[in-house]
């Protein structure tokens, strides 16, 4: 428990750093550190005197200790979106006779539609989509690229990465990995499942804050062969060559893209001094013991919410949703009374359960003012009816 090292809301239970996680206590400072001292004093020279430049790379490893990555084979930029375009895309172009992209009805729709979007933009590209359960029957000779969420973001339901990356290579197929909802909540072994191609954002478990940059893995494998398709000048070989033709960078440095968000990525760096000290087999130890612990309380006093979760904990990531048709209020008027959580439509109550700042305790008095919001019905009430921007 690491709840000292987060600066948390007064008064309220966060069960939602699977959405955003919360300000690492070093995080101010060291954006302060990287504007005062760096981009204050040394203005232009912190490309160099700052190492700006090779942030990308040195944070990219940081990450990929907690994913069972290769030195050097992840890069952080971008958003995650764009990394998924650009992976895709790059396994495509690594399997030109196959013109399928298979993904899961469970993806998260931005995946979806970038995807999508891809295969319109190459004309004979087909993206299909199926059932979670029908990926691996679906798998065959014309299937380029799998394309998944490890844990999807509604039900936290996982897909077994080391057998689905084994079937696409035995079909000759290759994988790209949305680890959004894996990556520091529960332990990914990149290497060790064969995995292609992988990405994720930082913004999650990995408390790194709005908008913080997505991140990249490439197999070493495939590193020195495959193309980035978003050439950007950052991922040449030379940048500062300025040569006007593109020649990509060794390694999975190609993929980076152009100049890196350097103030976000030093709150991202002050998120992952706290991650430098995690070990993730234990932190997924906590999390299934507080995730069980939170369902058995919920189911127990509330028999009109049903787990949509899987019941195995093996099975899940580090959340715990439940289904209710009345979820939107429900999850509204469990906000008003100190309990955060979020609401996917059209009926999800999602909670995130992150060990390295919550208790038993936390679970205890979360799951208390759950069943005083659904045993008297605090959620019929007009007030928590009305739709905002972002739920
Ligand atoms: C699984 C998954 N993929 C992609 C995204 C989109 O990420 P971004 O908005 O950083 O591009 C999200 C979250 O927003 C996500 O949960
Ligand atoms: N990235 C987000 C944002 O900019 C605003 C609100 C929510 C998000 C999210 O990350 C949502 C998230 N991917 C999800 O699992 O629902």
């Amino acid at each position: 428990m690491m709840k000292e090292r987060f600066i948390l809301p007064d008064g309220l239970v966060y069960l939602d750093g699977n959405s955003l996680g919360p300000l690492p206590r070093g995080a101010a400072a060291r954006v302060g550190t990287t504007m005062e001292l760096e981009w204050g004093r040394l203005a232009i020279a912190g490309w160099n005197r700052a190492g700006w430049i090779g942030q990308p790379m040195a944070l990219g490893d940081r990450i990929g200790r907690l994913i069972g990555a290769e030195p050097g084979s992840v890069s952080v930029g971008d958003t995650l979106s764009v990394k998924v375009f650009q992976l895709v895309a790059a396994a495509l172009a690594m399997r030109p006779e196959r013109k399928v992209v298979l993904s899961d009805s469970g993806n998260f729709p931005s995946d979806l539609y970038m995807a999508d979007g891809l295969a319109e933009a190459l004309g004979d590209v087909q993206l299909v989509v199926v059932e979670p359960e029908e990926i691996a029957g679906r798998i065959g000779p014309d299937v380029a690229v799998l394309m998944l969420t490890e844990v999807d973001y509604r039900t936290g339901r996982k897909h077994d990465m080391a057998a689905l990356t084994r079937a696409a290579h035995e079909a000759g197929a290759l994988t790209v990995w949305d680890l959004a909802h894996s990556a520091g909540a529960l332990p990914v072994e990149l290497a060790g499942a064969g995995a292609d191609f992988a990405c994720g954002c930082t913004y999650k478990y990995l408390n790194g804050g709005p908008g913080a940059p997505g991140f990249a893995y490439v197999a070493p494998r495939h590193a020195d062969t495959a193309r980035t398709i978003l050439q950007g000048w950052l991922g040449h070989a030379e940048p500062f060559a300025f040569e006007p033709g593109y020649r990509p960078a060794a390694g999975a440095e190609r993929m980076r893209v152009g100049t890196p968000p350097i103030l976000q990525m030093a709150a991202l760096e002050a998120a992952l001094d706290i991650w430098d000290e995690v070990d993730v087999s234990e932190l997924r130890a906590r999390s299934i013991v507080l995730s069980e612990r939170f369902i058995a309380a919920v189911e127990s006093a509330c028999p009109d919410i049903a787990l949509v979760s899987p019941r195995d904990p093996e099975a899940r990531g580090s959340q715990v949703s439940f289904r209710f048709e009345h979820g939107y209020a429900a999850m509204q008027a469990l906000i008003a009374h100190g309990v955060v959580g979020d609401f996917r439509a059209p009926d999800i109550m999602r909670f995130g359960i992150t060990p390295l700042y919550l208790s038993e305790e936390d679970i205890d008095v979360a799951a208390g003012v759950i069943a005083k919001v659904m045993t008297e019905r605090l959620w019929d009430d007009p007030a928590y009816a009305t739709r905002s921007a972002v739920t």
